[in-house]
């Protein structure tokens, strides 16, 4: 079932977990490899622990044991080598986290914060670095919105502006965290394929949370599905089969993690984007 990787991981975790505060365990000493310029989806029910994986490789989330390795700078068990891992891996949010009252450019300039100190992001931004910025908006295509406040911006716009941020930030990584959980179909459509394209374009690594299994088959190199805070499936999306689709959106047995996951079942909303079939064997095998 494990995929066989060239042995040069730009990023590894070594049994990182994750126990938060009330002891609810959001990942269970999880080993993996992430392969340099892989496209990689995480995939898993509402609360399966995909988020907390996520933010743990650049420590937005601290792990609570193991390590996570970066191949540039090591393990990231100090501010500076934290510091410098986090220029150069980059993030994309559900929600943007853009500033709304700020321009399209004002917000992608963001990303060049981490390479200036703070005196000098006090001043005017040099104009390398604007030029960047109008540069990342163009490649998103929105080189025309650079002077428009993002509140004026659609959902889809918005997102785009978020992914031109990332790149500014010239990144070897990207972690996009459900970057199209609030977007429609199409738009997602078009913001992972841009996305995806651009990454191979540049060679960065992606790693990214997704809730469409349609959309994790369509555009993953590697699919990696996570059960009750475990790795339950390592491999390319055309060794998903209903029988792994089954252990990726089994049950948890465990009452602290139960809530999240019986508010989705009863909605049904974890099962919403599986084939018809394969929803309603996962119903059936309740
Ligand atoms: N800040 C937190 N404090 C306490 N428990 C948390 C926190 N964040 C997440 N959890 C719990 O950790 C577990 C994993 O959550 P996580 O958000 O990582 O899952 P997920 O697969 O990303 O879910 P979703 O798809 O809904 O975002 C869940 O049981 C969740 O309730």
């Amino acid at each position: 079932m494990t995929l066989s990787h060239s042995p040069q991981p730009i990023l590894s975790t070594d049994d990182l977990g994750i126990i938060y505060p009330g002891g609810i365990e959001a990942l269970r000493a999880t080993s993996i490899n992430f392969q340099r310029g892989e496209f990689t989806v995480l995939l898993g029910l509402s609360g399966a622990g995909k988020s907390s994986l996520l933010r743990s490789l650049n420590h937005l989330v601290k792990p609570t044991s193991g390590k996570v390795i970066s191949a540039e700078f090591g393990i990231l068990d100090n501010q500076g080598i934290l510091r410098r891992h986090r220029r150069k891996t980059a993030m994309v949010f559900q929600h943007h986290q853009l500033i709304l009252r700020h321009t399209a450019l004002q917000n992608v300039l963001m990303g060049r914060l981490g390479y200036h100190s703070f005196w000098r992001s006090l001043l005017p931004p040099p104009k390398t670095d604007l030029e960047l910025a109008l540069h990342c908006l163009d490649r998103v295509g929105l080189a025309d919105k650079a002077l428009v406040r993002v509140d004026q911006l659609s959902g889809g716009q918005q997102q785009r502006v978020g992914i031109a941020r990332a790149l500014a930030q010239q990144p070897s990584i990207i972690l996009a965290d459900e970057p199209v959980a609030s977007l429609d179909p199409s738009t997602s459509e078009k913001i992972l394929s841009q996305l995806k394209q651009i990454c191979a374009e540049d060679g960065i690594t992606s790693i990214v949370s997704l809730h469409q299994l349609e959309y994790a088959k369509r555009f993953a190199d590697r699919i990696i599905g996570l059960a009750q805070a475990q790795v339950v499936f390592d491999a390319a999306p055309q060794e998903l089969d209903d029988k792994q689709l089954k252990l990726i959106y089994q049950q948890s047995a465990n009452p602290k993690r139960k809530d999240k996951q019986t508010a989705d079942t009863q909605s049904n909303s974890s099962y919403q984007h599986l084939p018809t079939k394969t929803a309603t064997q996962l119903e059936i095998a309740k």
